[in-house]
């Protein structure tokens, strides 16, 4: 799993012949600052982009092909004992009301390089269907994290926020909250050159601006009803250089209110269903700042992370995409018509073999 942050190549191990399915072992390893910038600049329209996005394509899988050999070589486990591997690519443009949706990564050299095969492409089907294509994890948080009692919610706080519903005796409900990490991490690298703002710091030192948070949370996006899923086609530069333009806030104070967008965008979503304890994973996890923002608009709701659930918040993202190569390897449906909007069930995703 490489997503939206590109901060790197997420791998996980799965054993489906246990019931539930056991995350056997994990690892993270960093993007290149070669090919991270090779991905990053597709994300917007360049010359030459058919070509270059090719290039790129190969170059992330022979990073996925070496970062998957490096955790068999640490869990003890051959090639042969694999089935499959699910790659879901780098999205480097989302737009289903285009129809389409393009995660690029080269399956076949993965296939060739690894000797293992390959499953991938999961969210066209989707979107043929009339879906957004995304998001997909809330099908495997309902199989593995619904409870027969509780209200659960569990959200994953990448460069976009997703969130999935586990409402008893409701089908599950999911979408995309808006942004996550992604305005964070282009504003403070635009104004310190840093990846991101480590453990929240720099927002924390800055105050949240009112009527900059109510600005932000005017952008149409916020107000769509599901389904609806977004991107960096939408939450870019451009969007905060829009936004921000006519403004002379502190910068800290400009991160202190992303921030709070994050939380709020988050938090909006939740206050109808009293959800007794909202799960949070992906990078976001990690920010105490942010955690603390939710918290503070939550206050009836618990706020743990994914590791109350047995799952580091971490490797929630890269174990659902396992969990959606199984699906398709057994041609069992993995999409959610009501979370995604497709017309029917859909089997996701194309295998290349060994
Ligand atoms: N210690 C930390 N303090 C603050 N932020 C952090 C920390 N660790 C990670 N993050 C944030 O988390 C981001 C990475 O999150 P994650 O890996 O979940 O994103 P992703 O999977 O690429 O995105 P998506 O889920 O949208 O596809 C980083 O870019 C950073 O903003
Ligand atoms: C098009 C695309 O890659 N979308 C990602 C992205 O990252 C978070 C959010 O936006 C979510 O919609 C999705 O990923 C998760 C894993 C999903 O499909 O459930």
């Amino acid at each position: 799993m490489t997503g939206t942050s590109l901060d790197g190549i997420d791998v996980a191990l799965v054993d489906f012949s246990s019931k539930p399915p056991r995350l056997i072992a994990a690892q993270g390893t960093p993007l290149s600052d070669d090919l991270r910038s090779q991905l990053l600049n597709l994300q917007s329209p360049q010359p030459n982009e058919l070509h270059l996005a090719q290039l790129a394509a190969n170059a992330h899988s022979d990073a996925c092909a070496d970062a998957i050999h490096a955790l068999l070589a640490q869990a003890c486990f051959a090639a042969s004992d694999i089935e499959a591997i699910g790659n879901h690519g780098q999205t480097i443009r989302h737009r289903p009301e285009c129809g389409y949706t393009l995660q690029i990564g080269n399956h076949a050299r993965l296939a060739e390089k690894t000797g293992i095969s390959v499953v991938g492409d999961f969210r066209s089907r989707d979107v043929a269907a009339g879906g957004q294509g995304a998001p997909l994890v809330p099908a495997f948080h309902q199989a593995l994290f619904a409870s027969p009692q509780q209200k659960r919610a569990l959200v994953n706080i990448g460069g976009i926020a997703n969130i999935s519903l586990l409402i008893p005796h409701q089908p599950a409900c999911g979408f995309d909250t808006g942004p996550g990490n992604v305005l964070m991490d282009l504003w403070i690298h635009q104004h310190q050159g840093l990846r991101y703002d480590k453990d929240g710091a720099w927002a924390a030192s800055g105050q949240v601006l009112p009527d900059l948070l109510e600005q932000f949370l005017q952008d149409p996006y916020f107000a769509l009803k599901a389904p609806k899923s977004t991107g960096r086609d939408l939450f870019h530069r451009d969007w905060l250089k829009m936004n921000l333009s006519q403004r002379s806030d502190a910068p800290c104070d400009v991160q202190a209110t992303l921030c709070a967008l994050s939380a709020r965008s988050i938090a909006d979503t939740l206050r109808a269903d009293e959800i007794s304890t909202l799960y949070v994973c992906g990078g976001g996890a990690h920010n105490p700042t942010l955690m603390r923002m939710l918290a503070l608009e939550l206050p009836q709701t618990q706020i743990a992370t994914t590791a109350a659930l047995g799952v580091a918040p971490d490797w929630m993202e890269t174990y659902a995409f396992a969990w959606l190569a199984k699906c398709c390897l057994d041609r069992q449906p993995a999409n959610l018509p009501g979370v995604t909007g497709a017309r029917g069930l859909r089997i996701l995703g194309a295998i290349w073999p060994a």
